[in-house]
């Protein structure tokens, strides 16, 4: 049974399903020497934003298949290292995305009406109303930086509010921004402008102290601003210097370049600043959601099954994946066939997608199919994450053709592998949806379904061959499940395809060559 080792706090729902598939060790507050000294007895590591999974503790993951980060952001995973490891590694994208908006609102309100320290002033016994008159938001200027998930339930939330948008956002359509109440402006613009500034982009290198000495310097002195995104976006540093100064009139805080939060000027402040412990994903609901999200994952790539969040490997919605998923075990199945069949090493691989594959995305495609043909050289070691990888460093140049006409099936993909040895080809399909059919190969046409173990020969087309091959099968014990064969004129080549219950004896190979009329002989492991 796998391992699986959980080692931030996670929702009971997410370890039932955990339980389901595997073994599941819960041990939270791991330091970094005791992650390392355990990760190698674990083939699935689920995490939330306080484990941080180093190049390190990746390479001493030597069984991990799969690092599962209950939450959006996996700024504290070295996804490069997993990726160059073939580890998938899976998020949940928008499970929590309403916490963490609703948490920004409510830094928005309380920062407008100090509620923190007014509570606090409260329960330490006094009763002080008038140092805690507060601001409105309505008709006030929020400028939200990112209108991703998070940044457009923001604003849509905050236009009910009566609030006038601002939005800075360059991945983003001024449509898009449009449909949410937004209107798209420069950054500056909306520094100068705002009176509340929220905060919902990714930390990359680009937004790294994006909010700088500089740039507090062209707000209102009255601005409030909210980080309920990344730590490290803003410089805590001139941030507590601009609220000191009196330049900016406030800040709500959730995260911060460093965490736990140390030693910090920001503590010293007082009403105008708000600090909770990255508390945005925090809602029972959120960690439900994030919990279950990334658990399946956990369970399906552990079952052999693709992830649907992965964020190392092509991004599909579950419906898109659903659908493209038996299309994914055809191509696989064809890579590893026609990488048998080609033997040596492959130079090119010719992908076509015919019929209604021809307008579906093809990298998932590509990339199964390359999993497959890798697998003979890689075994177990290629999959979904590193198939392109690998593909890119073996020099295998891959050539992608589309028709979108429809033949005898619905769609149809169609590789052809060039080698060291040669070039040969399949074809397959589906039928009923998933059921996958070889109907070409090496330009015959055939229809049999896949079998774990198979003989193809070429031949030529003439009275007594099958019976030859038979007896010659026979001989070694080898039992023919099935059999049929494909040509494409009377007595000219022919290709036969056998299923066969075990694995072809060694040395039969070179006894069936020398049958009259077989030209080459093939077997596969499926
Ligand atoms: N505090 C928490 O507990 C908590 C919870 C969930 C998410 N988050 C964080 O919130 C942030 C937003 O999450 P999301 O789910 O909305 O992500 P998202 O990917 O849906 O949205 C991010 C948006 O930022 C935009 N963007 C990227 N670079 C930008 C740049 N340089 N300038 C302006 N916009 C830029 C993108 O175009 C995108 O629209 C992330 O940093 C995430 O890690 C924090
Ligand atoms: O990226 C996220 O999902 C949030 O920062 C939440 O982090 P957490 O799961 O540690 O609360």
């Amino acid at each position: 049974m796998s391992k699986v080792l959980v080692s931030d706090s996670i929702d009971q729902a997410g370890i039932d399903i955990l339980s389901q598939v595997a073994t599941v060790d819960v041990k939270l507050g791991l330091k970094p020497a005791q992650l390392l000294e355990i990760i190698g007895e674990y083939d699935a590591l689920m995490i939330r934003s306080s484990t941080r999974v180093t190049q390190e503790i990746i390479e001493a993951g030597t069984q991990l298949k799969i690092i599962g980060r209950a939450g959006v952001g996996v700024d504290n995973v070295d996804v490069p290292a997993a990726t160059r490891r073939g580890i998938v590694v899976v998020n949940s994208p928008e499970g929590n995305t309403i916490a963490a908006a609703e948490h920004a609102l409510a830094m928005i309100l309380a920062l407008s009406r100090h509620i923190p320290d007014a509570n606090a002033s409260v329960k330490r016994g006094a009763w002080d109303r008038n140092s805690f008159v507060g601001a409105e938001v309505y008709k006030k200027t929020l400028g939200v930086v990112g209108l991703g998930k998070i940044g457009s339930h923001v604003a849509a939330v905050a236009k009910t509010m009566g609030m006038k948008l601002l939005a800075y956002d360059p991945f983003i359509s001024t449509e898009r921004a449009e449909q949410i109440g937004c209107q798209l402006v420069e950054l500056d613009l909306l520094f100068q402008q705002a009176d509340y500034i929220t905060l919902h982009i990714p930390k990359t290198p680009e937004t790294t102290h994006l909010i700088n000495a500089t740039t507090l310097a062209k707000m209102k002195p009255t601005a409030r601003i909210i980080n309920c995104a990344r730590g490290g976006i803003i410089d805590e540093v001139a941030l507590a210097a601009a609220l000191k100064a009196g330049k900016i009139g406030g800040a709500a805080l959730d995260v911060f370049e460093s965490e736990p939060l140390g030693e910090s000027e920001l503590r010293s402040l007082g009403k105008e600043v708000i600090l909770t412990p990255h508390l945005g994903a925090s809602t029972a609901e959120a960690q439900v959601n994030v919990a279950i999200d990334v658990a399946e994952q956990i369970r399906d790539v552990l079952l052999g099954l693709p992830a649907r969040s992965a964020v190392n490997i092509p991004g599909l919605g579950p419906d898109v994946l659903e659908e493209l998923k038996p299309y994914m075990q055809l191509a696989e199945t064809l890579g590893n066939l026609v990488g048998q069949l080609a033997g040596g090493r492959v130079e090119v691989l010719n992908i076509r997608l015919q019929g209604e594959l021809a307008t579906n995305k093809s990298q998932p495609l590509i990339v199964a199919a390359l999993k497959g043909l890798l697998y003979q050289a890689l075994r177990e070691r290629v999959n979904y994450v590193n198939a392109n990888i690998e593909a890119k460093e073996r020099g295998i140049r891959v050539i992608e053709t589309r028709d979108a006409s429809i033949r005898d099936y619905a769609g149809t993909l169609h590789l052809e592998a060039t080698g060291t040895l040669g070039t040969h080809s399949v074809t397959g399909a589906l039928l009923g949806e998933r059921e996958i059919h070889l109907t070409d190969v090496d330009g015959f046409p055939i229809n049999v379904p896949p079998s774990k173990y198979m003989l193809f020969t070429l031949h030529r087309d003439m009275p007594g061959i099958i019976g030859k091959l038979g007896s010659l099968l026979g001989s070694f014990n080898v039992n023919i499940a099935s059999m049929q064969v494909g040509r494409k004129i009377v007595r000219g080549d022919a290709v036969m395809a056998l299923s066969i219950d075990d694995p072809l004896p060694e040395g039969i190979l070179d006894e069936i060559i020398k049958v009259p009329g077989i030209r080459d002989a093939y077997t596969v492991t499926l």
